[in-house]
């Protein structure tokens, strides 16, 4: 049989404020194939973020076991430099992430950001302005970062991780600066290349409408975690 794109077991998250131990994840259970999409919802402050930092290795859990893409991951072992390695080939050619803050290189335009993310996961940087054409920000593309606003370098982020042709695209939020209808147009391009390329989605949402469009949900809040 083969092994799904993303496993995770008995995953546990826990911090520690101001001396107080808050318990965000525990005994976490998700299996994720590729081409599914899965809606991650809760309240604010359920670990929504959490989790995608953790499946993205950069945050580490305290407890449970997780693979993504053939690579297998232990709680206890993964702060380990091999394992670092290890993550940071999943971020460069298999897991593309869209968070909150659009993580883009200030010194360069924003279609060498999408050129240079292309190339580091290996993929051709040909089509790269397509991308951002697609995202409605094709007249954008000489420009940089902070000659944008914050919705645009949000699509400008999206471009960079179509154009990566992930294996899991791990989205925070990712219409969080759009207007409603910018916002549906994103969506629209979002689901349309989920299913086009193939790949597996986890999107955290506040949106149930949104999140009404993902075959799978996980509510974090009615977990407890
Ligand atoms: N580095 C950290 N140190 C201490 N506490 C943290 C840290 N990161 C997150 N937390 C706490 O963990 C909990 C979960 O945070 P998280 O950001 O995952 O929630 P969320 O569901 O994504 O929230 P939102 O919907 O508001 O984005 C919160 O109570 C938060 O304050």
């Amino acid at each position: 049989m083969t092994e799904p794109l993303l496993k995770v077991r008995g995953l546990g998250k826990h911090f520690v404020n101001a001396g107080q131990t808050v318990d965000v994840l525990s005994g976490l259970e998700l299996t994720l194939a590729q081409g599914e999409s899965l809606a991650l919802m809760g309240r604010s402050g359920s670990g929504k973020s959490t989790l995608l930092n953790i499946l993205c290795g950069l945050e580490q859990p305290d407890a449970g076991f997780l693979s993504i893409a053939g690579e297998h991951f232990a709680a206890d072992l993964s702060a380990s430099g091999p394992n670092q390695q290890r993550w940071a080939m999943l971020r460069r050619q298999r897991i593309g992430v869209v968070f909150q803050e659009a993580n883009l290189m200030p010194a360069l335009s924003l279609l060498d950001n999408v050129r240079l993310r292309a190339r580091l996961a290996g993929q051709s940087d040909q089509h790269c302005g397509d991308w951002l054409k697609r995202l409605g920000i094709g007249e954008l593309a000489q420009r940089y970062p902070d000659q944008v606003s914050g919705g645009q370098r949000q699509r400008a982020a999206l471009a960079m991780v179509f154009a990566m042709r992930p294996s899991l695209i791990l989205a925070d939020e990712p219409t969080g600066s759009l207007d409603a209808r910018t916002a549906l147009e994103v969506v629209d391009e979002l689901f349309h290349q989920q299913a086009a390329s193939g790949c597996a989605l986890i999107l955290a949402t506040h949106d149930s409408t949104l999140a009404a469009r993902c075959g799978q949900r996980l509510d974090l809040a009615q977990m407890g975690a």
